[in-house]
């Protein structure tokens, strides 16, 4: 008899915040009393179903030091990497010694503060008996121009957009899996932004767990006042 899979945290935090500017990481900066990463670890430290997290630092990063979680024993921290799936690559070989390739690691971005209980328990419900892995997203409910290159500013044509989410996290997949699909984009020099492009690039097909649409992630500067309004209310 093989025994329930357990669930994993990887938290990739490694990320300098160029889109958003300003003297420290997004993730560190101050938020209703706490940093911006205290918020999107809090989630997973609570949790019964969580067995534990890894948390993928920049070696600069001195300010993981101030945080509540710095010295937590169920968060494990090592260094991130260049990209953000190298980050999660490293902390997925660290989970290696604890965890069963057939674990769930959900992957969650440090600059995501707004994630509720109700929106991991949909996913982690959604992961019983699910042979693949799932994200929490969003359906697109605006109308989507696509340009003729990215910087060109006339239509090229309207999106279906009843096909079209929004990719948010946590992402869930099993540890072996998720291993072995962002080695694969590694080798093949696939660039990706999220770990189910990973997936997908293995030809798979993740399923798409319904979330709410506050769970934003930091990449603006205005998007620091739209968290701040989403956790008081
Ligand atoms: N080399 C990297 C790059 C990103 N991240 C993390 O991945 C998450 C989502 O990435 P993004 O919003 O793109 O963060 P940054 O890379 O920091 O932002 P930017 O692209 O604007 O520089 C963040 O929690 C970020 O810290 C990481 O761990 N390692
Ligand atoms: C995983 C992710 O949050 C998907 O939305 C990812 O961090 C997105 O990165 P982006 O380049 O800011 O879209």
């Amino acid at each position: 008899m093989t025994a329930d899979p357990q669930h994993w945290v990887v938290l990739p935090a490694a990320g300098a915040g160029r889109r958003f500017g300003g003297p420290i990481p997004k993730q560190y900066l101050p938020l209703r009393g706490r940093r911006v990463i205290e918020h999107s670890l809090a989630v997973f430290v609570q949790h019964p179903l969580i067995a534990g997290c890894v948390i993928a630092l920049s070696p600069e990063d001195e300010w993981w030091q101030d945080t509540a979680y710095a010295d937590h024993p169920a968060v494990k921290r090592v260094a991130g990497g260049a990209e953000r799936s190298d980050s999660v690559a490293h902390a997925l070989a660290a989970l290696a010694g604890n965890a069963a390739d057939d674990d769930w690691v959900l992957v969650h971005d440090a600059a995501r503060p707004c994630l509720t209980t109700e929106d991991l328990d949909r996913l982690l419900a959604a992961l019983v008996d699910e042979p693949v892995g799932a994200l929490l997203a969003v359906p697109m409910h605006d109308t989507v121009k696509a340009a003729e290159d990215a910087f060109g500013a006339r239509v090229e044509r309207t999106l279906p957009r009843q096909q079209l989410w929004r990719a948010y996290t946590p992402q869930a997949f099993r540890l072996g899996q998720l291993r072995e699909a962002l080695a694969h984009c590694r080798a093949q020099g696939i660039a990706i932004t999220d770990d189910a492009s990973a997936i997908e690039q293995l030809g798979l097909r993740p399923l798409l767990v319904e979330g709410r649409v506050d769970n934003i992630k930091i990449t603006r500067p205005e998007d620091l006042s739209l968290a701040e309004f989403f956790l008081d209310h």
